[in-house]
C-alpha cells in the first residue's frame, strides 16, 4: 500500500511565479490496485509520479510505502522498490547495449557483480524464455543492439527489464503515449498481462481514455492539483469513455478553458 498524507507542493517558492499545485493532497493506493490517472493538461499527473518515485519534494506531507516513510528516501533508493516505464523508450533500455546485455543488467540490479554473473548459459536461457513470453521474436535478436530495435520493441523490452526483479509498486508514465495505436495496443496488453501475473501495483497516467476506462480496477482523473473522480470497483466498470468527455468538457465550461 502507498498512502501520500497531506502533501503540500509549489513551484517557483518566493517567486512572482509561484503556484501551489496540491494542497492538503491526500491518495490511498491499495495493494493489488491497477489506477488508471487521466486529466487535462497541467492537472498534476507527471508531478504526482514524480512525489511518488522521489524526482521532486513536497513542501509538507508524507509518502508512506508499505508501512515506511519514503518520504525523505533519495530517488535512487526509491527505485529498488518503485520501477517507472517512461514515455519514451529511450528510457528504459541502454541503447549502445545488446537486448542481452540489457537484460542482464535489469537482472544484476542491486547486485554486487559485474555483468558476467547474469551471461552464463543458464540465465541466458532464462531470458530467452522471458523474450518470447513478449511473443515479438525478440529470443532471436539478443546480440541485437536494443537502439536498432522500434519503440513497441523497446518499450516491451523496458517493461520486461523493470519487473524482472521484485518491486513494491510500478509506475507506468504514459508508456504508450509514443507508439502507433496497433503496437500501443500490443504494449497495453503486454502491461496488463505483467500487471496480473506478477500482482503488481500499479498507477498509470495516460491520455487514451479508452485505455483509462478497459484497464485497471480504479479510475482516477485529477484537475488541478485534486482527484476531482475517484472510482473503483463496480463504479468504475460502469464508466464509459463518453462519461469521461462529458466531465472534461463540464470542467473546461466551469474553467473557461
Ligand atoms: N518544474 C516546474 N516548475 C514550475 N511549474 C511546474 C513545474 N512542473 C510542473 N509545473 C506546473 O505544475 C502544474 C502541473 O504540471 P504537471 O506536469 O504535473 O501536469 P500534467 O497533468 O502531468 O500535465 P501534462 O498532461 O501536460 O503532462 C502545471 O501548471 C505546471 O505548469
Amino acid at each position: 500500500m502507498i498512502e501520500l498524507q497531506h502533501i503540500d507542493k509549489y513551484y517557483n517558492i518566493g517567486t512572482v511565479n509561484e503556484v501551489c499545485l496540491f494542497k492538503d493532497f491526500n491518495l490511498t493506493i491499495h495493494d493489488g490496485d491497477f489506477i488508471s490517472v487521466i486529466g487535462s493538461n497541467g492537472s498534476g499527473k507527471t508531478s504526482l509520479l514524480n512525489l511518488i518515485c522521489g524526482s521532486l519534494g513536497a513542501e509538507a506531507g508524507k509518502i508512506i510505502l508499505n508501512g515506511e516513510d519514503i518520504t525523505r528516501q533519495k530517488e535512487y533508493v526509491r527505485q529498488r522498490k518503485i520501477g517507472r516505464v517512461y514515455q519514451d523508450p529511450a528510457m528504459g533500455t541502454c541503447p549502445s547495449m545488446t537486448i542481452l546485455e540489457n537484460m542482464s543488467l535489469a537482472d544484476n540490479k542491486g547486485k554486487p557483480f559485474g555483468l558476467g554473473f547474469g551471461t552464463n548459459r543458464k540465465r541466458v536461457s532464462y531470458y530467452r524464455e522471458l523474450l518470447s513470453q513478449l511473443g515479438l521474436g525478440l529470443e532471436d535478436m539478443m546480440g541485437s543492439k536494443v537502439g536498432s530495435l522500434s519503440g513497441g520493441q523497446r518499450q516491451a523490452i523496458a517493461l520486461l527489464m523493470i519487473t524482472m526483479t521484485p518491486i513494491e509498486f510500478l509506475i507506468l508514465d504514459e508508456h504508450t503515449a509514443a507508439l502507433d495505436p496497433k503496437t500501443a495496443e500490443l504494449i497495453m496488453k503486454l502491461t496488463d498481462k505483467v500487471v496480473r501475473e506478477k500482482k503488481l501495483t500499479t498507477i498509470m497516467v495516460t491520455h487514451n481514455l479508452r485505455y483509462a476506462v478497459e484497464y485497471g480496477n480504479r479510475l482516477i482523473m485529477m484537475h488541478q492539483g485534486e482527484a476531482i473522480v475517484d472510482k473503483a470497483g463496480e463504479d468504475k466498470d460502469n464508466l464509459d469513455v463518453d462519461d469521461l468527455l462529458d466531465r472534461f468538457n463540464q470542467i473546461s465550461i466551469e474553467t473557461g478553458n
